[in-house]
């Protein structure tokens, strides 16, 4: 009838979560399953059922809904033939629909199944009619017609799994199941319903029974039902009465989540969770079961899982008596979740403070008004009494606290009653949470961090539950934020890439093969979320997987990279971090630093504008940093080499720099290392360009802008005030070819050939080799460009790329300390900025997070 599912319930049952709880329970032989509206709301649907009861337990019972969108048919239909309307259109098509599909699950009629649903719907026109004359109480009328979708949908459920020749019997729950009304909903009269069952039971000796869910018989033995959603409850109940060993609901999504996933993307499936902790998530609205569906279970300790039907190979979410030793480790807080429409009342007085009465005055006087209190909080001063009731409710209540303590307000002994609006709970629960410090101060940090203000705070003793209340248009914040506190990894960053060009590129490459054995081995969780150049950008949810980062962008064909859209996205509430990547090399992205940095997202760049352009954006980004986000720019200077870092821990332990001198170009170092005379210099630039050692336009290098603005980046990382007009600078590039556009340029590089022939012809005839050089100290200033260096000069012992920085210090003042290696090329370039990255993400702590 249905494909099998990819996974039977015995191989899920091998789960972690059910490893645990084979552990604590023997083998099941008793199993019930319930299936709501959307699990049996077709033909199809129904079929799939099949694989999923054929479960090996020694006794089965399903518990069922009605096909989805029948009770509310069905609803309306009471209605209508109550004040008189016309219901039989409506009669009409909830028949068709539920022939159709008896005709598809029973073609050949070995079931009767169309002949039985047709009695079915021929009683409910019965009932209609006589609802429309009717008198009296038309109460247990009214549930008749309520409860005929679970009769009908039982018949199409046991036919569906062979009916009685398979051995599956049907059971009417308005047989066995006594109920009475109660203050808190519909009450299980355990006696009369446990020997009504016994006797069925003794009677049917069922192995295998479909059972109408949501249906019941009152004491005089007339229909009733378990109120709306009731089917999860019968289930709950027939669980109780069979003394089950495993109850498995069947729903539409894989379990209970940690929150609302339409919210939190990250919210993921509970493997484990106590009733305790289902009732307290279910009062504050996450899709659990109703707290009062727990309490058949739960007087018997049986496991409960909720199940996807769509994925019957999910392990689901196993409700158990305690959770399993340890689960606590994955997260204190099981569930978070939002309840919002609340208003916020105070009553505040020096009148109230250590009289007793007020606060039974108060809560008497909401109860009187039928006022549902959601929150309580009290300061111990007693000063002010403060609660969180139903925002369509606080009116009335505001009026019936005023109206009881009309006295002392009058006596001004309270000063009245305040009402704030638009309030959302937050509610974190978890039994981790019990007899653990901290798990209050890690919510209230996050909150803190995502900027959330607190109205109000409660706790109950049990520990299991904090509440507070916040603005409603503070709620998704606030909830990815707390969400992200107590399930990511604190160091979870959500990362955009800025310009895949040769260093970018290269980037992506090396963290598609360290990112997995990173996940692996360490907390820190990268995720490439935005990646962009200068037309287009490609977002995602999750995470972007490096190595199909640039086929995203490829793949696009309309422009579409909005930096402010790209800067929102990466700084991710859900998501503890945020980092951008800017490889650019582009002066407006520079200038969009301090902002980022402001909101918390750090920026690592081997682009020197920012550390070198105009002075007061530097300061900015300086400012900006006090805020937690941070600014890394080492490959900035000598690409991989640790030149910043270097310089840093000089100053950092109490150096002071008296000059900073070498070469600080890949580009001219290579160039000069391998100009002989052999090649026209044009020829090697050409060379340089296509290593990707050059910038974008090699006029920088050979301008020695590129140098200079190093040069600027270490002179201020060393606490000197320098600019770039403060750098004499030798510029390489003839008169003629500065202002031309950088194809031109490119096109008209044998112009450089004479020149430099001459100059190198120069220096061959004194015995010395052309090195370009930098220098910086307060005696001669800042200077780069071309020098003529004998045999024993540092800087002639070097090869290819090599840049060779050396610091003149305190410390080192007659033997520098020296960094030498490799100083450009995208892989060495692209390792400085992972190491940054790296650094970053290495040093977030339990901080939580650090947007503004
Ligand atoms: N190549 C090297 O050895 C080293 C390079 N750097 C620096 O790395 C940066 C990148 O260099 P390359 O990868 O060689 O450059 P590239 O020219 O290969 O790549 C630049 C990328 O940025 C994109 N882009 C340009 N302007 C943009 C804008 N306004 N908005 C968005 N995207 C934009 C381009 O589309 C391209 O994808 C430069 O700042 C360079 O100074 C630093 C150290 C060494
Ligand atoms: N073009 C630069 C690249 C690194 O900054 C160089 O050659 O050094």
């Amino acid at each position: 009838m249905s494909s099998a599912p990819s996974q039977t319930l015995d191989e899920a049952a091998a789960s972690p979560a059910s490893a645990v709880l084979q552990a604590l329970r023997p083998a099941a032989l008793t199993r019930v399953h319930k299936f709501g509206g959307s699990s049996v709301a077709d033909a199809a649907r129904i079929a799939a059922l099949a694989p999923l009861v054929d479960d090996g337990a020694d006794i089965r019972a399903v518990v069922v809904s009605a096909m989805a969108g029948t009770t509310n048919a069905l609803v309306a239909m009471a209605e209508q033939a109550a004040s008189g309307q016309d219901w039989s259109a409506d009669w009409s098509a909830l028949r068709e629909r539920h022939l159709a599909t008896a005709d598809t699950l029973d073609p050949d009629a070995r079931h009767g199944l169309r002949d039985a649903l047709g009695r079915d719907f021929d009683g409910l026109r019965d009932d209609l009619l006589a609802l429309a004359s009717a008198t009296g109480d038309l109460a247990p009328l009214v549930a008749q017609v309520h409860g005929l979708g679970e009769l009908v949908s039982s018949r199409l459920v046991q036919a569906a799994l062979g009916g009685e020749a398979a051995g599956w019997q049907r059971l009417d729950a308005r047989d066995v199941l006594v109920v009475h009304p109660g203050e808190m909903g519909v009450g299980v009269d355990w006696d009369a319903s446990r020997e009504r069952f016994a006797d069925w039971r003794a009677r049917r000796r069922p192995s295998r029974v479909v059972i109408t869910g949501f249906v019941a018989r009152d004491a005089d033995g007339r229909s009733t039902t378990l109120g709306r959603n009731g089917s999860d409850y019968s289930a709950a109940i027939f669980a109780n009465l069979f003394d089950a060993d495993e109850l498995l609901i069947w729903t539409d999504v894989d379990g209970v989540l940690s929150a609302d996933p339409r919210l939190v993307p990250d919210a993921m499936v509970l493997p484990t969770m106590s009733y305790a902790e289902a009732c307290e998530l279910a009062y504050f609205g996450a899709k659990v079961l109703h707290p009062q569906t727990m309490a058949p279970v739960q007087s018997r300790a049986i496991p409960l899982c909720i199940r996807n039907t769509l994925n019957p190979s999910a392990p689901g979410t196993w409700i158990l008596a305690e959770n399993p030793a340890g689960d606590a480790e994955l997260s204190p807080v099981k569930g978070l979740t939002i309840v919002r429409d609340m208003a916020v009342l105070e009553l505040a007085g020096n009148g109230m403070v250590g009289v007793p009465g007020a606060a039974e005055r108060l809560f008497a006087a909401l109860h009187r008004a039928g006022v549902s209190v959601v929150m309580i909080s009290q300061g111990s001063s007693e000063h002010s009494i403060c609660c969180v009731v139903r925002a369509g409710q606080v009116d009335r209540a505001r009026a019936a606290v005023e109206s009881a303590f009309a006295e002392a307000i009058a006596d001004t002994q309270t000063q009245g009653v305040s009402v704030t609006r638009d309030i959302s709970i937050l509610a974190a629960v978890g039994d981790g949470m019990v007899g653990i410090p901290g798990v209050a101060a890690r919510l209230f940090a996050a909150l803190a961090q995502a900027r959330v203000n607190i109205r109000a705070i409660a706790q109950g003793a049990s520990e299991r539950n904090i509440s507070v209340a916040i603005a409603d248009a503070d709620a998704t914040r606030a909830l990815r934020a707390a969400h992200s506190a107590f399930w990511l990894s604190p160091q979870t960053v959500s990362i955009g890439l800025i310009g895949p060009g040769q260093v970018g590129r290269e980037l992506l490459s090396q963290m598609a093969a360290v990112l997995p054995r990173l996940r692996a081995s360490s907390r820190v969780d990268l995720r490439l979320r935005g990646i962009a150049n200068s037309g287009y950008m490609a977002l995602d949810h999750f995470a972007i997987h490096p190595d199909e980062a640039t086929t995203r962008l490829a793949d696009m064909s309309t422009p579409s990279f909005d930096v402010d859209a790209f800067a929102a996205h990466i700084r991710a509430e859900h998501l503890p971090h945020a980092l951008i990547v800017d490889c650019s090399g582009s002066e407006a992205v520079a200038r969009r630093y301090p902002e980022w940095l402001a909101a918390g997202i750090h920026v690592v760049t081997p682009s020197k504008h920012a550390g070198s352009g105009g002075w007061e954006r530097y300061v900015a980004i300086r400012e900006a940093q006090r805020g937690g986000a941070r600014f890394m720019y080492e490959a900035t200077v000598g690409a991989g080499l640790p030149v910043i870092s270097t310089l840093r821990n000089l100053l950092d332990t109490g150096d002071e720099i008296e000059a900073i001198d070498g070469m600080l170009s890949g580009t001219l170092a290579w160039l000069f290392n391998s100009f002989d005379g052999s090649r026209p210099f044009s020829a090697l630039v050409r060379q340089a360009r296509e290593l990707g050692y050059t910038e974008p336009d090699p006029r920088d290098d050979l301008s020695g802008l590129d140098v200079a603005r190093k040069l600027v980046i270490l002179a201020r990382e060393a606490g000197r005030e320098l600019s770039l007009d403060d750098v004499d600078v030798e510029n390489l590039v003839p008169e003629a070819l500065r202002g031309v556009p950088r194809d031109e340029f490119l096109d008209r590089l044998e112009e450089l050939d004479a020149p430099m022939q001459a100059r190198l012809a120069a220096a061959q005839a004194d015995g010395l080799a052309l090195r370009h050089i930098a220098h910086l100290s307060r005696e001669h200033g800042a200077r780069v460009g071309v020098a003529a260096l004998p045999p024993d000069h540092a800087c002639r012992h070097t090869r290819l790329t090599d840049n060779l920085v050396q610091f003149t210090t305190a410390r080192y003042a007659s033997n520098p300390l020296v960094v030498q290696g490799p100083g450009a090329g995208p892989q060495v370039t692209a390792a400085g900025v992972f190491g940054d990255i790296l650094a970053i993400a290495h040093s977030l702590s339990d901080g939580i997070g650090l947007h503004a």
